[in-house]
């Protein structure tokens, strides 16, 4: 499509966990004949150990260390969509990496909606789980993500482009990244 070629050859994708990253991500990629590719998924096969195991063996520093290279390693790619880990743009180093090497798409959804998707996943994910690495639950669940979500959004909200996804499908949620993406485009002809 003559369009596509206009666009940038890596769509960075941000927000909290559970926001739609990886779920988005390869219906993105495939709307705009681009490849996906999950960060957390690359630390894991390239690390060998899953993410709780990383964490457990060498705390969110070395998990932290392995995301930042993983972050770096993606700027030989071309024409991919790629999903980063909730925590991977949370660093002034690594937010301004990407916002350099693509375009950054924060998909924003509230702490209630997240709180709602994310409570029978809480096991897979280390920073949603007490000191006796339980998963979180209820009430509980619901203070941690607010309280990280508040700290993060600074981060998360210089993206290139915010999409509110709150009340909206997989599908509408895609259509609305894609907009954003378009408008970017048709402001950028219009500066030329
Ligand atoms: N509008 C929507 N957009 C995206 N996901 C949605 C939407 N509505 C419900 N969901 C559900 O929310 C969950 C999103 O989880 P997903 O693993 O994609 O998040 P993530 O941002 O990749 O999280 P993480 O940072 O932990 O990798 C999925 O179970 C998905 O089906
Ligand atoms: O928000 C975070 O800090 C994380 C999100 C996940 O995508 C994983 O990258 C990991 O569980 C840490
Ligand atoms: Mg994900």
């Amino acid at each position: 499509m003559q369009w596509q070629a206009a666009f940038p050859t890596r769509i960075y994708l941000t927000g909290f966990m559970g926001c739609g990253k990886s779920t988005i991500g390869p219906l993105l990629a495939r709307r705009l004949g681009y490849t996906f590719l999950d960060l957390d998924a690359l630390i894991v096969r390239q690390a060998g150990r899953s993410i709780p195991e990383i964490f457990a063996e060498g705390g969110e520093a070395a998990f932290r260390a392995l995301e930042r290279d993983a972050l770096r390693r993606t700027a030989a790619l071309d024409a991919y969509v790629i999903a980063t880990g909730g925590g991977a743009l949370v660093s002034d180093d690594n937010l301004a990496w990407a916002l350099r090497n693509g375009r950054v798409v924060y998909l924003q959804v509230s702490a209630d909606e997240l709180a709602r998707r994310l409570a029978p996943e809480a096991a897979g994910r280390p920073l949603l789980q007490d000191r006796h690495r339980r998963p979180l639950q209820g009430a509980a669940l619901r203070r941690r993500i607010a309280a990280m979500l508040a700290r993060r959004e600074p981060w998360y909200r210089r993206a290139h482009h915010v999409v509110a996804t709150d009340g909206l499908s997989v599908e509408e949620t895609v259509e609305a990244v894609l907009h954003a993406l378009r408008t970017y485009r048709a402001s950028r002809n219009e500066r030329r």
